[in-house]
């Protein structure tokens, strides 16, 4: 079997709060193969955002978390950025408002390198930038020139899409990235997040409230409740799994 892309051994997360201790991530053992595209799925306070920020080395966590085989559980947010990719619900926190379209795309191209953005750099590969904004179907290649706070919402999260990919992450984390969006544009980013996830071979991650998008999309589900997981089905259940048979977590 090939190593794991990412494993969580006895992975919990303990917040203090008012002089009283909460743990809101229990005893979390989970092992991603390379390529694994698994959707998550939780009431509202379940622990899937604890999941992502204790993955992610926002929030401190017990036990123990690997990258490719290397111990990661010492490394800060910083320190793992190299690794993760994270796409946010809001529309605004992805990208930087000021910036056209393409000067996002090229700063994402070049994130962690201590180069500065440079106009011929930007020209050099406008014919390339169009190309992968068009497959997005949304208008996004017209837009190059403009500021991302110009743009729909819809265009926006398909640009942090575009933007999170850039460099292929050992783990591209998806926080309900298609939430705000109306049901026709959730759909087609849907689509194309799946599109991008089996091209670039990413192992992701994808949290979900839209349970036909969990069923549908991935190669794993698990469902998490009360800070522990409930669920994990592989390939072969998620293929047979239906909705009523996920209802018993939702109750
Ligand atoms: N930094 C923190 N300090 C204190 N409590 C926290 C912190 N982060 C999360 N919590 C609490 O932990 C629980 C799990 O929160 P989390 O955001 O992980 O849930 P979630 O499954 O992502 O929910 P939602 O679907 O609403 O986004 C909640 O009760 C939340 O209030």
């Amino acid at each position: 079997m090939s190593e794991a892309a990412v494993s969580l051994t006895n992975v919990s997360v303990t917040v203090h709060q008012q002089n009283q201790s909460k743990t809101i991530l229990q005893n979390m053992n989970l092992t991603i193969a390379p390529q694994d595209f698994i959707t998550v799925l939780g009431t509202n306070g379940a622990g899937k955002s604890t999941l992502f920020n204790a993955i992610a080395g926002n929030l401190s966590a017990s036990g123990t978390i690997t990258f490719a085989g290397k111990n990661v559980t010492a490394l800060n947010a910083i320190q793992r950025a190299k690794y993760i990719s994270r796409v946010f619900q809001d529309p605004k926190m992805g990208t930087a408002g000021r910036m056209s379209v393409a000067e996002n795309l090229v700063l994402a191209q070049h994130r962690g390198e201590r180069r500065t953005l440079r106009g011929r750099r930007l020209e050099a590969q406008r014919d390339q930038l169009k190309e992968e904004t068009a497959q997005f179907g949304n208008g996004l290649d017209q837009l190059l020139d403009s500021p991302t706070e110009t743009l729909s919402g819809g265009q926006r999260q398909s640009l942090s899409l575009l933007m999170a990919v850039q460099k292929d992450p050992a783990l591209l984390l998806l926080d309900e990235h298609t939430a705000a969006l109306d049901p026709h544009t959730s759909a087609q980013l849907m689509a194309l997040t799946d599109k991008i996830i089996k091209e670039r071979k990413l192992t992701a991650l994808m949290i979900t409230h839209r349970m036909d998008d969990a069923l549908q999309y991935g190669n794993r589900l698990i469902v998490l409740d009360n800070g522990r997981l409930r669920a994990d089905y592989n390939a072969a259940e998620k293929k047979n799994l239906k909705r009523e048979d996920l209802l018993e977590f939702f109750d």
